[in-house]
């Protein structure tokens, strides 16, 4: 069946497919056995904690099938079935979010306090980031029963849960909480970090989504997508770390404080790169102290190291390169990496 209305893509359309998945959990007969207070909790761990971010790596999966499949091909249950497949992803980020936000001891989280934060959650928030994980394969099952592709998804989202968690682990124990051994801040170890944390589950898991429910069966086409977008993911966090020192606090919407968390950073993997004994005298003294006077210690030897000027050198080879690979690939309409890349390129939060 082609779409008649022309179905239109936006923040608000998705949050409409939010609420059907979250009424279809809470209607669970496990959830709906609970009493009313374990209900109420349920509900509240996916509503504090699923919806409020930017959506993007969400809402990419159904731009993905629109650019493959062409708009008008796609009937509202292909829609649907694309946004379902957007939320697992938000819900995966959350699961790992709240898990984060307890091994990091962090306070606030998308402008407020972080859920094991709250007075009556705590380590209760153990079982809710689990809760959080489960709900993805019961969207999985629930939207993609009888797809060709239901085996792939299932599979793809806990391959991609496996590599975060071990970029978690990488990150975890390279950059200890307190005093860092700075030995350990190379690049080669940077480029892992981002690759398994975050280029895996931002970039290539909303494209091979949106791949699979366009039929795409190819390994070959995955291969080349993985390796654009694992890119096009490293760029994208090379740039978060840019602008978490360089940025506007207005409009990324928060204050960097990547230097006072001891953050293995691009920054500061660059910097130890290029830095002379001294200065790497300055940088163990001063990195991962949250007094102004250390940060500023660290931003005034970032000035000296003319490190925007290599981030924006970084910035134009990393989206030319990017660019030509995209070009040159058959495998998929250009759009479907092209929408992603004008996204985040030059991108200000
Ligand atoms: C999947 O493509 C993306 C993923 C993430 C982003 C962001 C930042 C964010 O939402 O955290 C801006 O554009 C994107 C595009």
């Amino acid at each position: 069946k082609r779409q008649r209305s022309t179905y239109t893509h936006t923040r608000e359309s998705f949050m409409d497919v939010y609420n059907i998945l979250r009424e279809e959990l809470m209607k669970d007969p496990v959830v709906q056995s609970h009493p009313s207070h374990a209900k109420e909790w349920f509900q509240e761990v996916l509503d504090y904690n699923v919806p409020g971010g930017k959506l993007n790596r969400g809402m990419a999966v159904y731009d993905v099938l629109a650019a493959i499949k062409g708009a008008e091909a796609l009937a509202e249950a292909d829609v649907l079935q694309a946004n379902a497949l957007g939320w697992c992803i938000e819900w995966l980020q959350a699961f790992f979010l709240v898990a984060d936000d307890i091994m990091d001891g962090s306070i606030t989280r998308r402008g407020q306090p972080c859920w094991y934060k709250q007075e009556k959650v705590g380590m209760i928030a153990c079982n809710d980031y689990i809760l959080l994980e489960c709900c993805i394969f019961k969207i999985i099952k629930q939207h993609m029963a009888g797809h060709p592709g239901y085996l792939k998804v299932m599979e793809l989202f806990h391959e991609v849960t496996y590599q975060t968690a071990h970029g978690q682990l990488l990150d975890l124990t390279t950059a200890p909480q307190g005093r860092v051994d700075l030995s350990k801040y190379t690049l080669d170890t940077y480029m892992r970090i981002v690759t398994y944390k975050t280029a895996y589950y931002s970039f290539y898991l909303p494209v091979a989504c949106g791949m699979v429910l366009a039929g795409i069966t190819d390994p070959q086409a995955y291969a080349t997508a993985e390796d654009i977008l694992l890119d096009m993911g490293r760029y994208f966090q090379i740039q978060d770390d840019y602008l978490d020192c360089y940025g506007d606090p207005e409009v990324i919407g928060k204050i960097g404080t990547d230097i006072e968390d001891n953050k293995c950073s691009w920054l500061i993997c660059t910097a130890l790169q290029h830095a002379s004994q001294e200065q790497q005298d300055i940088i163990k003294a001063h990195y991962g102290a949250s007094d102004p006077a250390s940060v500023a210690h660290i931003k005034e030897l970032y000035e000296k190291l003319d490190l925007e000027a290599k981030f924006k050198a970084y910035e134009a080879q990393s989206y030319a390169t990017l660019s030509q690979r995209i070009a040159e690939q058959t495998a998929m309409p250009r759009l479907v990496f092209t929408s992603l890349l004008d996204k985040i390129y030059k991108r200000c939060k």
